[in-house]
């Protein structure tokens, strides 16, 4: 800022200072006293004060002046490396749940796995990660974040040791149930840490960090995959044992950063939990943010002196009770929406549009997961922008049309599928089930079956309904695909999972359309509003179900999307999931509050009117409160009222 400039704020902020007055201290001391007993009447002298606020232009400027000087010095270096050292959390979460499909492929081969125990080595770690997410919530309440983040990190480090060692199948499994641990534990914890650590202002900005380390844990391993897959030996070690680096990374970083201040000051180690708060904030005074914090949670064991467990408290406190639906809600459509369907089944979508070579598809699911990545970067600009409602309802209203548009190109290839011009032999007797098939889209939903065909121009001739190879998906058990080496200058393709037709770049435009707006809004915001709903002695409990929704979600969508295919054919299941986020958009547009801008200590009270009526609270901007301070002095935006500035 130039000397002229910043003199000219100091001014304002001079000018806005003397301003306030008298009348301003009185209405600070009457608030200290107010939030002794509950902090519920800021919000109803906030909806008052903004509208008579922008009645007033020049008060406006020195509102914008004096927040943007206030936001220049609180917001110091250190909150970010605490927030980038707990994200590689999330970067270990997306690499570990992604690397292990390129992996798995060189896997299969040289270890000679069966489709049953590749589902194993997959499924296994979405299903630790599942158990220890609920666990997790007990060990953050009682424990501390911090520990269950080094925790985290020395469980990722021993599964990559044990994985890029392995010798056989068994340790492989031992090895992805460790991971799995790790995932469930810093999936919870670290969007927790974040939150509580982070100020208000940035709080959304920072949560959504750690969902761009799992989008971007997601591209790197995917680009890693691509990278050792020219490896014919061994490759599969580097991909799962590279995972170590970041974990160390995280675990050396963690013995020096420090626990949340929230958790310090709930334990009674207020000492602790000042300096903490003076070392995360820099150069601000933390004198309100700590009463504020403290007053709560004098508050909550007041009132939570019912005792019993705290899920059942949680359940019998209507607040919390809605906070916890709207929280596992938001992560079951999360789920239900199809993500990880459709980052899985990538491949198969971008081969349907005519990709026909295994690493050019290797190098695009590389390019797909980037696309999630990038435009989750644009979720982190656009949260403080819009808000968690608005990011969420807009980016689920097109994930859903995306939803539509992919199921139509299924449906457009069914519908022009390819016939069976050509029927070989079947060496092992004339009964095949396969060989009976008379149309491409029949043989691609029998799981045993796949096309071989050749290509004359774009006209598809000779195509034929062939057993897969029990061994791998790859190729055919007999005949002109047998062979894995693909199509090269007219020779033979072979088909799983999809029909070639001249529709299939719907599919591929589809895919493109998901990500673009899934990324921004469904794929952040379920982690980032749940590290935010809960009041403090639930939080950790909160989270801990709401995580566990997730994997679970994520399980059943993954492990049933076969057999959903085989049922309701692909068109089928993409027109369900579509329907499911119809369900959520419904659900999302009636139950989820805006929780931008407030302070952790303030959101429970958007739960106390009756469940998905809070949503209709959002286009009450009046609510918005923030806290400024003008030269070190903190005061409440809304005392600038008229009656301050006459
Ligand atoms: O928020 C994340 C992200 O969207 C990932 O891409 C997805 O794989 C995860 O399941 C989800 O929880």
């Amino acid at each position: 800022m130039s000397r002229k400039a910043s003199d000219n704020v100091e001014y304002t902020l001079r000018s806005l200072s003397n301003l306030m007055g008298e009348k301003k201290r009185r209405k600070q001391q009457q608030e200290e006293a107010a939030a002794a007993a509950g902090e519920r009447s800021l919000i109803a002298s906030a909806e008052s004060c903004t509208s008579i606020n922008s009645q007033s232009t020049g008060a406006g400027d020195l509102e914008r002046a004096a927040r943007k000087q206030f936001q220049q010095d609180v917001t110091p270096a250190f909150v970010y490396v605490v927030s980038v050292f707990s994200a590689l959390g999330g970067f270990l979460f997306g690499y570990d749940t992604g690397v292990v499909s390129g992996a798995m492929l060189l896997l299969k081969r040289e270890m000679n796995l069966s489709a049953l125990w590749q589902e194993l080595l997959v499924s296994s770690t979405v299903g630790a990660a599942a158990l220890s997410a609920l666990a997790g919530g007990v060990l953050n309440g009682v424990l501390g974040r911090r520990p269950c983040i080094l925790m985290a990190s020395l469980l990722f480090t021993a599964g990559a040791v044990i994985l890029a060692a392995a010798r056989d199948k068994e340790t492989l499994l031992g090895g992805r149930v460790v991971v799995g641990l790790g995932i469930g534990i810093a999936s919870m914890t670290v969007p927790v840490y974040i939150a509580e650590a982070a100020p208000p202002h940035l709080r959304g900005r920072l949560v959504t960090i750690n969902t761009l380390f799992i989008t971007g844990g997601q591209f790197s391993a995917a680009v890693v995959d691509g990278a050792f897959s020219y490896l014919a030996r061994d490759g599969w070690r580097y991909m799962l044992g590279l995972s170590a680096v970041p974990a160390v990374l995280q675990f050396l970083g963690f013995l020096f950063l420090p626990e949340s201040p929230r958790w310090l000051i709930q334990k009674g180690q207020t000492q602790k939990a000042r300096r903490v708060l003076s070392q995360i904030r820099g150069n601000q005074t933390i004198d309100e943010e700590y009463d504020s914090i403290k007053n709560s949670i004098d508050e909550e064991e007041k009132e939570g002196a019912t005792g019993g467990p705290i899920i059942y408290r949680m359940l019998i406190y209507p607040p919390t009770r809605r906070a916890l639906i709207v929280g596992c809600g938001l992560q079951m459509f999360q789920q239900l929406a199809g993500i990880n369907t459709v980052m899985y089944y990538s491949a198969t979508i971008l081969q349907m549009s005519g990709v026909d070579d295994d690493r050019l598809a290797i190098w695009l699911a590389a390019v797909t997961a980037f696309t999630n990545f990038s435009f989750t970067l644009l979720g982190v600009w656009l949260v403080e922008k819009l808000g968690r409602r608005k990011l969420t309802l807009g980016s689920l209203t097109g994930t859903t049309v995306a939803l539509f548009v992919l199921a139509l190109g299924f449906l457009l290839s069914a519908q022009v599928s390819p016939p069976v011009t050509f029927t070989p032999g079947d060496p092992s007797g004339p009964n095949s089930t396969c060989t009976q098939y008379s149309y491409c889209n029949k043989c691609m939903l029998d799981p045993n079956c796949g096309f071989c065909y050749k290509k004359n121009g774009s006209s598809i001739v000779d195509s034929s309904c062939i057993p897969v190879n029990t061994e791998s998906t790859d190729r055919a058990a007999w005949g002109r695909c047998m062979n894995e080496t693909k199509s090269k200058a007219g020779g033979s393709i072979w088909a799983y999972n999809y029909c070639p037709t001249s529709y299939s770049w719907t599919a591929l435009l589809g895919l493109i359309l998901y990500l673009v707006f899934f990324a921004p809004g469904m794929g952040p915001m379920p982690w980032t509003v749940n590290s935010e709903i809960y009041p403090l002695w639930a939080r950790s409990t909160g989270n801990a179900c709401s995580s566990g929704v997730n994997w679970i979600c994520n399980v059943l969508i993954s492990l049933t999307f076969l057999h959903t295919a085989e049922y309701l054919t692909y068109y089928g299941a993409f027109f369900l999931y579509a329907g499911l986020a119809c369900v959520g958009l419904i659900f999302i547009y009636g139950c989820l509050p805006e929780t931008k801008g407030k302070k952790l200590e303030e959101i429970e009270s958007l739960f106390e009117s009756r469940l998905c009526t809070c949503g209709a609270s959002d286009s009450d901007e009046g609510r918005y409160i923030e806290y400024i301070r003008v030269k070190g002095s903190n005061y409440h935006l809304s005392d600038n009222d008229a009656s301050d500035v006459e």
